[in-house]
This record gives C-alpha cells, structure tokens and sequence, in this order.
C-alpha cells in the first residue's frame, strides 16, 4: 500500500486534500516542494497556493534500467503516471455489481462490511429513504410541488461504491454553487468569513498529478444541510469526525488526475484516517461532457458475466464511472475501518468540458480538528445541523 498511496496529500493552513508528491521508485518521499500561503482580504478571504521549487532529481530514478531517463527542460526526470501508480496486481481481489441487480439490504450490509457503513434502516426494501423532501419543479404556468426520495444503489460490491440520486434537492444544489461562487446570494445563511477559496496549483513538471480545480472550504455552520444528510446516511458518524466541507469548481478543461484521498501517515494525527468520502454532484453534465469521477481498477455494473465470457483482456479495460448529476451523491470509502487506507480506491475526477462543482466531506475515524476558515469548529454548527434534522424529518 505504500509504494502505491505515494501521491501524498499537501494540506494547506491544515486542510484540504490532493497535492500530491510523487515518491521515487524507490519507495522513498522526495523532497516536499514548499509551499508558500498568501492571504488577502477581499470580501471573502481568498489563499492562494503557490508552486514551489521543483523536486531535486530522484536518485533512484536512474538506476532502474540502463536507458537514460527521460528528462525535463529543467533536466529533471520525468516521472510517468506509471512510477507513480503501478498497476493493481490481478492477486488484489475486487468485485463488482450484477447489472441490474435490485437492491437487496443483506448484500449491502455484506459489502460495507468492513467499512463505515450507512444506515440501511433509513431506507425501504427498494432502496428508497423513508423519509421524503419536498421539492418545486417550475412549469410555465406554476410551481409544483412534488416529493422525492433518495435511491440508494450499490455500483461496486468489494470494494464498495454507492450512489444515492436525490440526495441534495435541486434547490440545496443551487444554493451550494452560489455559496462558492456568488456569496453574496447567500448572506441570509453564512457570512464572508465562512467561506475560504483556494486555488488550486497546476502541478510541476516533476509530478505526474494535477489538480487544476478550484475548491471553497466552508465553516461547518454555512453546511447544515450537507452535514445533516451526511450524518443522517452515515452509520456511527458524528459532527466531529467530519473534515471541512469543500465546494469544488472544475471549469472547462479542468481535472484531478488520479489520486487516494487517503490522508498521510504524518497528517493522521488529526482525526486519524479519511475513512468515507462523501461527495455531491450540484450539476449535470450531458454525456460524452466528461467530469466523470473514474475509478481507475473497477469495473462498472454487468461486467461479472463478460468477464466470465472470457471477454476478460477487453472488459477489464473498462473502468467504473460515475457520471455528475445534479442532487446525486457518491459515497466510498478511502480506507477500512480500521484506518488502512484501501488501495482499490484509485480515482480521478475527469477532465470537464463543461462547468462541474461538487460539495465534499471526509470523515476521520476520530475527531478532527479544523482550521479552516478561521475559528472554524464543529460545535458552532451543532444547533444549526439539529435544526436541519427536524426540518428535514430525520428526527
Ligand atoms: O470531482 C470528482 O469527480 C472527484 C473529486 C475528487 O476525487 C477529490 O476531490 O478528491
Ligand atoms: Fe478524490
């Protein structure tokens, strides 16, 4: 798991996720590049992250074969996505999803079995949630009031990779997105000190990685309703286990290559390891738009029977992707519950061709102490998120 969970994080002001800084090929971190945090007030705090020095050139890199590294125009060498995240051995047992297959409790619990799991008795025998949220769609003439559910869906079995549709209302998508992008809109529920923007650095020439999106880390009390829904989902889980939450902005052309979003052995201190990632798509993207989040070693529901057709060699190329639509949730987790990070969980967030924003919250094993924005702490959002869970009928 070492050699392969190298793309460490780089947190910024203690949070945040996904810097990463590729080990040489001998399985040794090379020098961190520095980076230098800027703050400015400008109506909403806004830091700014800046590229620091190149890596110094990897020892190792040289001796693995007697071709002359390829080198960059800084003479370092250039590291390939392979050095960095070697194949999954086939030995690494992973199991997918029948398409189809109906949602079945007993499966479920089976699959989260070693993982934080989710409250299954929230939700009925078809994988609806018991509780209903109202929602207006507006026709020409009126609005109209309907009522949804969440559906939850299993798309991987081992490890396990679930989907709940419904999950933030067309409304709550909307005020996420404003939050990050238009606080103004949003005075009635948080003030400019809720919300911090990074953004994020195109990554130098001697990592592999990019990350070239921009993320907003919000005050718990500006979240209630993510967390809300989150704690309500989740099986076991408290305020103060949950990171800060972050609202994502990929713009055309924008990604995040591959990467765990496991933590760092040397940032677990904090809270321990990220065991789930809980992320909200607060847009659609049409198909054949790109912003799909891609798990690069499993395979999409259906493929049991292909691979048993001996369709095996093409199949597997195919690779689970879970396509951004508005008010869906994504939900796996980065770790077992006993904090080793699993390293199946290789995923991107695809290149988007079109504006893609998501809401997203880690949860820790332990609490976790926050430090963004300033002041930032679970307990001032206590009131705000039992509020949510009487306004929403969770309790
Ligand atoms: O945007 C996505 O689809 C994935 C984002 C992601 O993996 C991350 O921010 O850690
Ligand atoms: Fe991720």
């Amino acid at each position: 798991i070492t050699s392969t969970s190298c793309f460490a994080v780089k947190r910024v002001g203690g949070a945040g996720n996904g810097f990463g800084i590729p080990k040489s090929k001998s399985g040794t971190p090379s020098t961190p590049t520095k980076v230098k945090n800027k703050k400015r007030k400008s109506g909403i705090l806004l830091e700014e992250l800046k590229q620091g020095p190149p890596l110094p050139p990897s020892p190792s890199s040289s001796s693995a074969s007697n071709e002359a590294p390829k080198l960059d125009r800084f003479g370092l060498p250039i590291i390939t996505e392979e050095d960095v995240f070697p194949p999954l051995s086939h030995d690494i047992p992973r199991v997918p999803v029948q398409h189809g297959t109906t949602f079945d409790r007993d499966t479920m619990a089976k699959s989260m079995e070693k993982h934080l799991g989710i409250n299954l008795d929230i939700f009925d025998d078809q994988g609806y949630s018991l509780h209903t949220e109202a929602t207006t769609t507006t026709t020409t003439d009126n609005d109209q009031l309907h009522s949804t559910r969440w559906k939850l869906q299993l798309l991987h079995h081992d490890p396990p990779v679930v989907t709940i549709d419904n999950f933030f209302t067309p409304q709550e998508c909307q005020d996420y997105i404003s939050m990050a992008i238009d606080p103004t809109q949003q005075e009635q529920y948080y003030d400019a000190s809720k919300i911090l923007q990074v953004s994020s650095p195109t990554f130098s020439s001697s990592s592999v990685s990019r990350r070239t999106s921009t993320t907003w880390f919000c005050a718990y009390n500006a979240v209630p309703t993510l967390l809300a829904k989150a704690t309500h989902l989740l099986r076991n889980v408290t305020l103060g286990q949950c990171e800060e939450a972050q609202i994502v902005r990929y713009r055309t052309g924008e990604e995040f290559s591959w990467h765990y979003d496991e933590t760092p052995p040397r940032e677990c201190g904090n809270g321990g390891q990220r065991l789930a990632t809980l992320l909200v798509y607060l847009n659609d993207l049409g198909e054949g738009r790109g912003g799909g989040t891609v798990f690069r070693d499993l395979l999409p529901p259906g493929m049991v029977d292909a691979i048993k057709m001996e369709q095996q060699q093409q199949q597997q190329r195919q690779q689970l992707t879970v396509r951004p639509a508005a008010g869906k949730a994504l939900l796996f987790f980065p770790a077992y519950n006993n904090g080793a990070p699993d390293v199946r969980t290789l995923h991107k967030g695809e290149v988007a061709l079109d504006t893609k924003m998501i809401a997203q919250l880690w949860i820790h094993e332990r609490e976790y102490k926050a430090s963004v924005p300033r002041g930032n702490c679970q307990e001032d959002a206590l009131e705000r998120v039992e509020e949510e869970r009487v306004r929403l009928g969770f309790v």
